[in-house]
This record gives structure tokens, sequence and C-alpha cells, in this order.
């Protein structure tokens, strides 16, 4: 489903952020990305978003090499890959409702689709009594909340996470975490980058640990591994 192929990334000439990674991920994965600071894993999902370019090497999704997809054609690959962030990037000034609707908006859906979609993943991320709310009338794990079902309700068959619990208490990280694994159980593969050694260890995922922009592990049930 996801493969690097003799993949590096080197900014600015000199900065090499990712070297010769060879990688296979399959449909139905959870996998943890772990690594100390400036290891390579927001370089990693930004290759694998199409945010940024691999100096050398390929990307497949879906038997697609999308290193060979044009920018133009960008917006179809956000329908198989989707993404949550730390600080959730939600919309101020439109509802709950309308921040996921929106994200359908964006690829033309039908306004019968959103009517249908929106409520079914309120639902799943137990948010059905909050579609009216604004943002900041929210919690923190609400938010994230929101933001998960606004990255899952166009159905994608990846949904990438970038330190989604760094911002929550560890209470309601785990909520979020039993989001994502429902989700995971659904069929959608999870690639999730953290920090949060406890919800590693405790998750026993797959987890794949960069170091200096090198895979230095990748461990079937795996622990973090670091002492932060
Ligand atoms: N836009 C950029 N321009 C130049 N160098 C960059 C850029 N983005 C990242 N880097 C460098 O690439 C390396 C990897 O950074 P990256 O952000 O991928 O690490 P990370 O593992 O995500 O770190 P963290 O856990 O702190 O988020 C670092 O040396 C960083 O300074």
């Amino acid at each position: 489903m996801i493969q690097f192929k003799n993949v590096s990334k080197t900014y600015n000439k000199t900065n090499q952020a990712l070297i010769n990674i060879n990688l296979e991920i399959n449909k139905g994965d959870f996998i943890f990305l772990v690594g100390p600071s400036g290891a390579g894993k927001s370089t990693f999902i930004k290759l694998l978003l199409k945010e940024e370019e691999p100096t050398e090497g390929n990307i497949f999704v879906e038997h697609q090499d999308i290193t060979k997809i044009s920018r133009r054609k960008t917006p179809y690959l956000r329908r198989n890959i989707s993404v949550v962030f730390q600080d959730f990037r939600l919309l101020p000034n439109k509802t709950v409702y309308e921040n996921i609707a929106f994200a359908m908006e964006v690829i033309e859906a039908s306004s019968r689709e959103i009517r249908r979609q929106v409520p079914m993943v309120l639902g799943m991320v137990g948010l059905s009594d909050k579609a009216k709310q604004y943002p900041h009338e929210l919690s923190g794990g609400e938010r994230q909340r929101v933001s998960i079902a606004r990255a899952i309700v166009n159905n994608p068959s990846i949904l990438i996470a970038d330190e989604p619990t760094g911002n929550l208490d560890p209470e309601t990280a785990w909520e979020i975490m039993k989001v994502l694994k429902q989700i995971n159980r659904r069929g959608t593969t999870v690639v999730m980058a953290t920090h949060a050694k406890d919800i590693v260890d405790t998750m026993q995922q797959r987890v794949i640990a960069l170091e200096k922009g090198r895979i230095v592990r990748d461990q079937h049930k795996g622990a973090y591994g670091y002492e932060d």
C-alpha cells in the first residue's frame, strides 16, 4: 500500500533529513514512527503528503508512484491519504459540522453525500451533540476528534497523524488513541509520528524508529525504545 524505494531527502544541498529509506507499509497496518527530534519523522510525513519531493528514490501509494504525479493532481492523492496534526488546524469561524463538511466540499462531494457522511463521522468520534459548536467552545480532546472526523470523512485508505496527542493531557490522549485504533480496525492504515512513550509501549503495534535520517529499527509489536 505504501512503499519507499531508496528514498533520500536532502534540504539545501547539505542537510540530509532522510537517507536511503526502504520500507513497506501494508494495508491495515498501525505504525508508530518514533525517533529523537530531528530524526526525519516530519520529513517522512511531508514526502507521503507530497508537501516535499524526495531528492532521490520513489514513493508508491496504492501502486502509484506519487513522485510522478503532477502538483495539479495532488488533491486526488488527498482522497487516499489524510492527515491530523498536533495543533488541530480547524477553521475558527466555521462550526464543527461546517469544518467537516468543508473537507467534502473541496473534493466536490454532493450536498446529499455531505448530509449523510458528516453526521456519520461525528458519531464515530463521539461528538454528535457538538455539531453546532465553534472550535473555541471545545476542549483540546474534542478539537482533535473534530480534526480526526474531518480527516476520515472522505474515506481515505491511509490516515497520517503527526503527534496527534502532543497537546493533550494523558487521559485525553488515550481517548484519541482509542478513536484512532477504532478507525484502524475498520481497515484504514494509520501512520502516527509520536514522542508518547507510554502510548507506544502499551499499544504494541509496529514501531519504525528513525535516527539521523535512517531506519534503525522496524519492529512488530515494538516499544518506544527511548527515555523521553
Ligand atoms: N524545510 C527545511 N529546510 C531545511 N532543513 C530542514 C527542513 N525541514 C527539516 N529540516 C531538517 O531535516 C532534519 C529532519 O527534520 P524533521 O523535521 O524531519 O525531524 P523530526 O524527526 O520530525 O523532528 P521532531 O521530532 O523534532 O519533529 C533536521 O535536521 C531538520 O533541521
